[in-house]
C-alpha cells in the first residue's frame, strides 16, 4: 500500500510542557484514520504540525514521500483541512469565499465557481451562495468550510470534528461522501470526540493519550485487545477514566448548593 504519511518520533513542547513524547504515524492510500485522545491530548497540535503551521518540532515527517522541511509549499496543494474552529471571513459572500480558496489553490475562477456552486447545492445550501457568510447558520457554515476543504481535490483530507452542526440527513451525506473519497484512494485523518461515528466510519482507529499512540487498529483489533463493546469503553478503558458517575453526581451537588 503506497503510504502518505510517515510520522517518525514527533515530539512538540510548549514550553517545559511536552505534549507530544514521540509518536509513530503511518497512514496509506484509502485510508479513513480516527485520530482520537482525550481534551488537550495534542491531536490539533499534531495536525498544525503536518500543515506545517507548528515549525518547532522534534521527529521526521514525510508526506507523499518527501520530508515536510525539504518540500515547504508543493506539498500543502495536495492537503484539504477542516479546523475546528476556522476564521472565516463573514463579510464574504459563499461565492466569493469559496472561489477565493479555490484561486489560492490554482483554480481558474469559472472553475471554482462552478465546482462552488454545484457543492453547494448538493449539500442543501445552493440558494446561500450569493449570502454573505455572517447571515449562515452554524451548518451552513461549516458546509462551507467543507466545501472549501474539498474544491481543489486533495489527496490528504484531515477533519477536526468536521460534523459540528450538521443535521442527521447531512451526516449521512458527509459520512457517503468520505466512504467515497476514500475508495477513490483519499486519505483521511478524522479527529472526534463522537465516539459511535469514528467507531464506523474508521477503516483504522488511533488513539493518543498522555504523549503517545496507546492503540492503533482497526476496531475489530481495538476490541480484541482492550474491552469489548463500543469505541467509547475502549477509550474509557485506555485513557483510565471510571469516575463518571461520580463527578456527575458531585457536580449536580455542587450546582445546588451542597458540599464538594
Ligand atoms: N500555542 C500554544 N501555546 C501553548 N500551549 C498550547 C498551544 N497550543 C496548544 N497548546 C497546549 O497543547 C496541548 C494540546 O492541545 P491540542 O489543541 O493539540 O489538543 P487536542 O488533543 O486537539 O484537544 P481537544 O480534544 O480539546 O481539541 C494542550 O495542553 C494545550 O493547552
Amino acid at each position: 500500500m503506497e503510504e502518505i504519511l510517515t510520522i517518525t518520533n514527533l515530539t512538540k513542547s510548549y514550553g517545559s510542557k511536552e505534549i507530544l513524547k514521540g509518536i509513530d504515524i503511518h497512514a496509506s492510500r484509502g485510508e479513513i484514520i480516527g485520530y482520537i485522545g482525550p481534551n488537550g491530548a495534542g491531536k490539533s497540535t499534531t495536525v498544525k504540525i503536518i500543515l506545517g503551521l507548528e515549525g518547532d518540532y522534534g521527529g521526521e515527517i514525510k508526506l507523499f514521500g518527501e520530508n515536510i522541511k525539504h518540500n515547504a509549499i508543493d506539498y500543502k496543494r495536495k492537503i484539504g483541512y477542516v479546523p475546528e474552529i476556522a476564521d472565516v471571513y463573514d463579510n464574504l459572500t459563499g461565492y466569493e469565499y469559496l472561489t477565493f480558496i479555490g484561486q489560492l489553490y490554482g483554480l481558474e475562477l469559472e472553475e471554482a465557481a462552478d465546482k462552488s456552486q454545484s457543492l453547494m447545492a448538493l449539500f442543501g445550501v445552493g440558494e446561500a451562495y450569493h449570502s454573505r457568510i455572517s447571515s449562515y447558520s452554524k451548518g451552513m457554515r461549516q458546509k462551507l468550510l467543507i466545501i472549501a476543504s474539498l474544491i481543489h481535490n486533495p489527496d490528504l483530507l484531515f477533519l477536526d470534528e468536521p460534523i459540528n452542526g450538521l443535521d442527521a440527513n447531512s451526516v449521512m451525506i458527509f459520512k457517503e461522501i468520505l466512504t467515497q473519497l476514500a475508495a477513490q484512494g483519499k486519505t483521511i485523518f478524522y479527529s472526534s470526540h463522537i465516539m459511535d461515528v469514528v467507531e464506523k466510519i474508521s477503516s483504522r482507529i488511533i488513539l493518543l493519550y498522555d504523549g503517545k499512540i496507546a492503540a492503533d487498529g482497526t476496531f475489530a483489533q481495538l476490541q480484541a485487545s482492550n474491552a469489548e463493546g463500543t469505541l467509547e469503553r475502549i477509550f474509557n478503558q485506555l485513557t483510565g477514566f471510571h469516575e463518571h458517575q461520580e463527578i456527575g453526581e458531585k457536580f449536580v451537588s455542587i450546582v445546588q448548593g451542597g458540599q464538594a
